[in-house]
């Protein structure tokens, strides 16, 4: 339950909504236990008018509530027939039932609503942090859970702000006022009719824990279900091509089995539900009518309080019904709410400096001594890095798979911050500079290439902000992508993605190189970027991009050393340390890993070419 407290402060923010809603329930309630009244009234004033045998005119004073005994003050003083008495009874019966429901439907009008709110609030605070955590977090948590934390457990937390609370408002308010007016009939009687409650109460309690275990185990098997599900869809190219399609359905077939039987024994429980309230209920009545016909016969109250009692045991049915799933809306809200609390709570390791710099940038990137150890899995990936380059720089980083190469590109994006060494740009250390001013400066190719399930146009205009037309274009064009996406259906307009056009990895490639290109910054940097094209390609669109890379400073990680014959440094990384550098012809010189990976690529290309 302490985990709720977090949702302190929305409670706070919607106090009003909120108390104006506690004030509806209670008059919602109010003009509810009226209704017995007016009937107990009716039964007792036909009786009396007319003479009936078994009224007890000495019994128990009638001690109605003050807008009932208004009521009945009003209907005697006049001098109504019987009939008109018992037909305008009716009509006030009916009309507290409408004045019952009309406050109910303002209950749930500010209730619900402020609980939608919270919700919506919730929603964006979890993004909002989701958005400030590092790179590190991402790679700890699958994507399905983080999904899972912002739609499933917020929806949850909701039916605490929401529903779980009007219910159980509702009932609180319902049985203080019900058990006041029984108390003052008859305390007697009372405590007779609500001698089964403590055991109703027990019961409800041991079902709901039973209930509650078993659908979570019906949850865990359903999540089982779902990702055995997504991940057949995700990877349905593969499962086909091994022809393993018999495989995924046993799995699915057995996780699906576990499911129908865990569901089962959850009906089991709950059918034993509301057989036993209605046994408890039915208990209270029949004490209800048995002790208090023989008080009735022994004269000490009225036959019309029986009648109002019956009713107010039938008013209490739904409320206390909802006891136990009441209580487990708020179990499951404070589970969900404590795994919410998990991330929340969880700070950002790169955060945006205090008095942050935001220095011009120019392009000078200074790699200092820089040593990297990923923090989850322990693995080294840079020694003592060191590395220069001036403004306006063409820089490749080559080696072999594992090397580093992408960890030099992340420290510099500032996605981690490096274990020993520092990283500068234009001379001031990465830690000091504004965290949005740094990647603003910078214009990132992903190995993936991930692209938004969206248009060609918004895809390259996302670093941008608007989308202008024309440096779409020419980024597209630079990128030699421009002339495929003319021939799609739509052209820029396609939407590509999932529900899109599906792109082939070196379309998807170009069109990300074409959206760092749009974006106007000092340095550039292509991590693997044109891996899914040929050696001439690559080549081509180097060539193509040349005046974009001679205007920025360019870090390009490739595999393909044939292209880098223009690079004012490349630099071959193994195991984390730079194991040469220099330009293409001293490279070559050296006859070191440069001058062998060259020398193999060189024949395999001659090769192809034959
Ligand atoms: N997010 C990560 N968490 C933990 N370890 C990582 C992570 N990313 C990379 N590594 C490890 O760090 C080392 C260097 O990886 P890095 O991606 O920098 O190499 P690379 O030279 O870019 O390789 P490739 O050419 O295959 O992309 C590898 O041993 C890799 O397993």
């Amino acid at each position: 339950m302490k985990h709720l407290r977090h949702l302190r402060k929305y409670f706070v923010r919607y106090r009003w909504r909120l108390a104006v809603g506690i004030f509806f329930i209670l008059v919602s309630n109010y003009f509810g236990v009226l209704a017995p009244q007016v009937t107990g009234f009716i039964i007792d004033y036909v009786q009396r008018a007319l003479k009936l045998p078994g009224y007890q005119p000495k019994a128990e004073a009638a001690n109605y509530d003050v807008l009932v005994q208004r009521f009945i003050d009003t209907v005697e003083g006049r001098e109504y027939s019987v009939g008109t008495i018992v037909a305008i009874a009716g009509v006030t019966i009916l009309v507290l039932a409408l004045l019952r429901g009309l406050f109910m439907f303002f209950m749930r009008q500010t209730i619900i609503v402020m609980s939608r709110r919270i919700e919506y609030d919730q929603k964006n605070e979890v993004y909002a942090h989701y958005q400030k955590l590092d790179a590190g977090f991402y790679k700890a948590n699958s994507v399905g859970d983080l999904m899972s934390r912002m739609a499933e457990d917020v929806s949850r937390v909701r039916m605490f702000t929401g529903p779980a609370i009007m219910y159980l408002t509702n009932l609180v308010a319902l049985i203080a006022m019900t058990v006041f007016f029984m108390y003052k009939r008859s305390p007697e009687l009372t405590l007779y009719v609500l001698s089964p409650l403590p055991l109703l109460a027990f019961t409800i309690y041991r079902v709901n824990t039973v209930i509650h275990r078993r659908s979570e185990a019906l949850q865990a098997t359903l999540s089982a279900i779902t990702v055995n599900a997504q991940q057949s869809y995700s990877g349905i190219r593969v499962i086909k091509s091994f022809v393993q399609e018999r495989a995924m359905e046993g799995f699915f077939e057995a996780n699906s089995e576990k499911y129908r039987r865990d569901a089962t024994e959850l009906a089991k429980i709950e059918s034993l539900y509301f057989p036993s309230m209605a046994l408890f209920i039915g208990i209270s009545t029949l004490l209800t009518i048995m002790i208090g016909g023989l008080q009735v016969i022994s004269g000490e109250i009225r036959l019309a309080t029986i009648v109002e009692f019956v009713i107010y045991i039938n008013m209490l049915t739904f409320p206390v019904s909802a006891i136990g799933w009441t209580a487990s809306m708020i179990q499951r809200a404070a589970a969900s709410q404590k795994r919410l609390n998990e991330f929340l709570h969880t700070e950002p390791l790169i955060v945006n400096p205090e008095e942050a710099q935001k220095p011009a940038l120019h392009g000078a990137i200074e790699f200092r001594s820089v040593s990297f150890v990923y923090p989850n899995t322990g693995i080294r990936a840079l020694h003592e890095f060191s590395l220069s380059i001036r403004p306006g720089e063409k820089v490749a980083l080559v080696g072999r798979t594992g090397s580093g190469k992408s960890t030099v590109v992340q420290l510099l994006l500032r996605l981690y911050d490096p274990t020993g060494g520092e990283v500068l740009v234009d001379g001031v250390p990465l830690r000091r500079i504004d965290l949005a001013h740094l990647r603003g400066g910078i214009s990132y190719v992903p190995q993936d290439g991930f692209l938004f399930s969206d248009s060609v146009a918004r895809n390259i205009a996302f670093g941008s902000g608007t989308v202008d037309m024309e440096s779409v274009r020419s980024a597209a064009t630079a990128a030699a992508v421009h002339n495929e996406i003319m021939s799609f259906p739509k052209g820029y307009e396609t939407l590509v993605g999932e529900r899109g056009v599906t792109l082939s990895g070196g379309q998807k490639q170009r069109v990300s190189i074409a959206r760092a290109l749009a974006k106007p910054s000092p340095i550039l940097v292509l991590d693997d970027s044109l891996s899914a094209v040929d050696t001439r390609t690559e080549r081509a669109i180097l060539d193509h991009i040349e005046a974009y890379l001679r205007e920025r400073t360019s870090i390009v990680i490739t595999h393909k050393v044939l292209s880098l014959s223009g690079f004012d440094q490349i630099v071959v990384l193994d195991e984390g340390r730079i194991a040469e550098s220099g330009t293409h012809d001293s490279l070559l010189k050296q006859n070191g890993i440069y001058a062998e990976m060259y020398r193999s690529q060189l024949a395999q290309d001659d090769r192809t070419a034959i």
